[in-house]
């Protein structure tokens, strides 16, 4: 593809000859021929590196209309990030022709993987993009981000249309979505979760959070998508807001959970291994047994089955799936049984409302003698404001908490501690030391009690330091609770 041919298919005049082999917005990967996107960043400014970019090959530079570019034209656009990623879409294409996006503060990636899964027993080839990295029919890889950068997603998903896959569900995180990291691509629906404190470091106060979720409805779907949105019938005024901004948009809302009417959950059973759901769909009532507890799982799942009914996945083939569907990994995931019979599960929450979710899912599983021991942390560099929220939450919710280490990264983590503890009660106390804190949870749970690891899921590491001095040492709460209830911590 010529310079000239990208250009008119953004619709900007320019008659380039010189073939385009590539992009970039890191001046260290230009070659030859790569259109080079220059952004100001949280960290640094990209068009800093602009000389360097031109000097490594670069021959056309998207940056903002006052930067300076010498040697290699100027596509100069007051939102370059957004400018850049519709020429880039149109480099990368062709694409697997049924795409759907996840937003929301929780749930993103329970989604997105219940939603993948759904469309594979529906015997489609599909895939997802998210924190748990690439997961295709053959395997899954990490990208290290929940949205990977524009060009890493685009390349990504032209990767996927290769390999044959033609459904893929991705998560679109706030960040992404403010970064313009998943744009020009034609999305069959989109959905929203729900929305909760988080990320108020980045994004400043929860209207400008929730704005940057939005632009999934507002700007990246085309009107007429389907937009999957989640009402758990409790009167949020978030959720009011999500749907009547997609209906302004004229996307098509498909509202799903107690308060929703493509989808209305009319009952939820927890039993000892997963939840008896009656749901009612276009007028008829099912009752199904979903394999998995808690009721944000049946709101994950309800999403899902929303999202596959909108890319036209028959009913009773969604509603099938329901009950055959695996887990996700790290949420609310049973890692072992201590010595005593307790069992330690281990989850994602990293929120105060993922905190409180999974929290509430295991309620139900604790013997009324019993008592539900968590044990969690907060990550460092990250919003400071959730800590004694998560504090605060863990006291009223839990019998005991110990609050611990979790990703202190550029931090103290005595500090991040002492931040959760301000808002924590009496069954709270610190254990410094991931392993320590798992080790006391565990040898102190009796047979009637549970043990909820929460906040690392997935995650195979923790981060110390930042930058130069940054270190990952390997950890996993799945294991190291193995090891602890074997004894062996
Ligand atoms: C705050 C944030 O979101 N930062 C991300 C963002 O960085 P940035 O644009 O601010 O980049 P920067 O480092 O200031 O650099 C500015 C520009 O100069 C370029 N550059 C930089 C250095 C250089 O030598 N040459 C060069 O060309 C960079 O490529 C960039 O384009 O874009 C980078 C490239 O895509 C990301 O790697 C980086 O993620 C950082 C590492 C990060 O920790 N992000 C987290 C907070 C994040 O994005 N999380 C979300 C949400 C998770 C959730 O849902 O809870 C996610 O989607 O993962
Ligand atoms: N629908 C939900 N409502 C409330 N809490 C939820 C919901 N779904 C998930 N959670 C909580 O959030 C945690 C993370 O879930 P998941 O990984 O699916 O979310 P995510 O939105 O992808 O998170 P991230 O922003 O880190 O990518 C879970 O382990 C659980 O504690
Ligand atoms: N995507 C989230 C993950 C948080 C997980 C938690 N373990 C932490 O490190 O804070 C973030 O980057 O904020
Ligand atoms: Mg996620």
């Amino acid at each position: 593809m010529t310079l000239g041919d990208l250009l008119a298919r953004a619709g900007l005049a320019g008659g380039d000859a010189r073939a385009v082999t590539g992009f970039a917005i890191d001046h260290r990967k230009v070659a030859p021929g790569t259109v080079f996107g220059a952004f100001q960043g949280a960290s640094v400014n990209g068009e800093d590196f602009i000389a360097a970019a031109v000097a490594a090959g670069a021959i056309a530079v998207v940056a903002r209309p006052e930067a300076v570019v010498e040697g290699a034209l100027h596509i100069a656009d007051p939102s370059p990030r957004r400018a850049f990623a519709t020429l880039a879409a149109g480099f990368f294409a062709p694409y697997p022709a049924t795409l759907v996006a996840v937003t929301g503060t929780n749930g993103k990636t329970s989604c997105v993987e219940m939603t993948r899964q759904i469309w594979r027993m529906a015997g489609e080839r599909a895939a997802s993009i998210g924190t748990l990295g690439v997961t295709t029919p053959d395997g899954s890889v990490s990208t290290g981000l929940t949205t990977p950068d524009i060009v890493t997603f685009l390349a990504n998903m032209a990767g996927l249309a290769r390999e044959g896959v033609t459904h893929v569900a991705y998560e679109a995180s706030s960040h992404g979505l403010d970064q313009f990291r998943n744009e020009g691509l034609t999305l069959s629906a989109a959905a929203f979760t729900n929305f909760s404190r988080d990320h108020l470091d980045y994004h400043g106060s929860m209207e400008s959070y929730f704005a940057a979720k939005m632009r999934l409805f507002k700007e990246v779907a085309a009107t007429g998508t389907p937009a999957v949105i989640h009402d758990a019938g409790d009167g949020s005024e978030w959720t009011a807001k999500a749907i009547a901004t997609a209906a302004a948009r004229g996307l098509e809302v498909l509202t799903v959970g107690e308060g929703g009417s493509f989808l209305k959950l009319i009952a939820r059973e927890p039993g000892q291994l997963g939840q008896v759901l009656q749901i009612e769909h276009e007028g008829a009532v099912r009752k199904l047994n979903l394999p998995l507890i808690g009721a944000y799982q049946a709101a994950n799942a309800l999403v899902s089955a929303g999202l596959a009914l909108a890319t036209g996945v028959p009913a009773s083939s969604v509603f099938d799936a329901l009950t055959r569907l695996q887990p996700v990994r790290g949420r609310l995931e049973r890692a072992a049984l201590n010595q005593a019979g307790a069992p330690a599960y281990v989850d994602y929450a990293h929120t105060p409302d993922a905190l409180e979710a999974a929290i509430a899912a295991l309620r139900p599983h604790v013997a009324s003698q019993g008592r539900l021991i968590v044990v969690f942390g907060a990550g460092g560099d990250r919003d400071a404001g959730k800590r004694p929220q998560m504090g605060e939450v863990a006291a009223r919710a839990a019998d005991v908490a110990i609050v611990t280490d979790d990703n202190p990264r550029s931090e103290d983590p005595a500090t991040i501690r002492a931040a959760i503890m301000a808002g924590a009660g009496e069954n709270t106390r610190e254990v410094a030391g991931r392993r320590e804190a798992i080790a006391a949870a565990i040898a102190e749970a009796g047979s009637n009690d549970i043990v909820l690891i929460a906040g690392k899921g997935h995650e195979q590491g923790q981060i110390f330091g930042a930058g130069e001095t940054m270190r990952i040492e390997a950890f996993d709460d799945v294991e190291v609770a193995r090891e602890c209830a074997g004894g062996q911590c």
